[in-house]
């Protein structure tokens, strides 16, 4: 086997985890308490896609969200990783949209039920270019943005986040390996919205990185 870039992170095959609720306008947004400790799901890696190629409607959905977040990116793996050593394990970063069908996920939460199918389909978690860790000395601090068709949807600045990198990474590799080549999706600020079949989805980190992405219906 060839030696894996990590700047190429996507082709590994690894785990995406989320965070859920980590900015407090978005839990409010969406009516949901202030989380304790982290909400965490995954999303399996047939779930990204890269610029060039449509974010995809599930036929299933009527209400496609947005989300943009941070991702952080693991170079080395490990498991219980203390606060204070945390950031030796990141690689770098991409600039990530947790695609969200809501009345999938509003069902869900009703009937008690996992997120699966309103989280984790085709081309639900869109991906910028690797982003170097050098790119970014300061996590903790950047500024995220969201437009639909040119129109500014999300804006929010990571230091919102209630749980912050270090933290995210030491709660998780609690429980969950982490390993080289594995995201972590760090919430959502608030200003999610629905998307439509042909919209022009563009965003970045401030100073740092662009993306867009077309909406799509898939062929049926
Ligand atoms: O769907 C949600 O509201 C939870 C989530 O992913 C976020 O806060 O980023
Ligand atoms: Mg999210």
């Amino acid at each position: 086997m060839t030696a894996q870039n990590i700047s190429r992170f996507w082709e590994w095959g690894r785990k995406i985890i989320c965070v859920g609720r980590n900015y407090a306008d978005h839990a409010k947004e969406l009516k949901n308490a202030i989380p304790t400790e982290p909400i965490l799901f995954l999303k399996p890696p047939s779930a990204y896609v890269r610029e060039g190629s449509p974010i995809l409607v599930p036929v299933y959905t009527s209400n496609l969200h947005h989300e943009v977040e941070l991702g952080v990116v693991i170079g080395k793996g490990g498991t219980a990783i203390p606060q204070s050593a945390a950031m030796e394990h990141v690689a770098g970063y991409a600039l990530c949209l947790d695609m969200t069908a809501r009345d999938i996920q509003d069902e869900c939460k009703s009937k008690g039920l996992p997120w699966t199918l309103a989280k984790a389909f085709n081309t639900s978690c869109p991906v910028s270019e690797f982003i170097p860790k050098e790119s970014i000395p300061d996590p903790g601090n950047v500024k995220l943005w969201l437009k639909v068709n040119d129109r500014l949807r999300q804006s929010g600045c990571t230091s919102q986040m209630i749980f912050s990198i270090p933290y995210l990474i030491s709660y998780i590799s609690d429980f969950i390996t982490l390993e080289a080549g594995d995201l972590i999706l760090t919430g959502t600020p608030k200003g999610v919205s629905a998307v439509q079949e042909h919209d022009e989805l563009q965003a970045g980190i401030e100073d740092v990185v662009t993306m867009s992405f077309r909406v799509d219906r898939p062929e049926q």
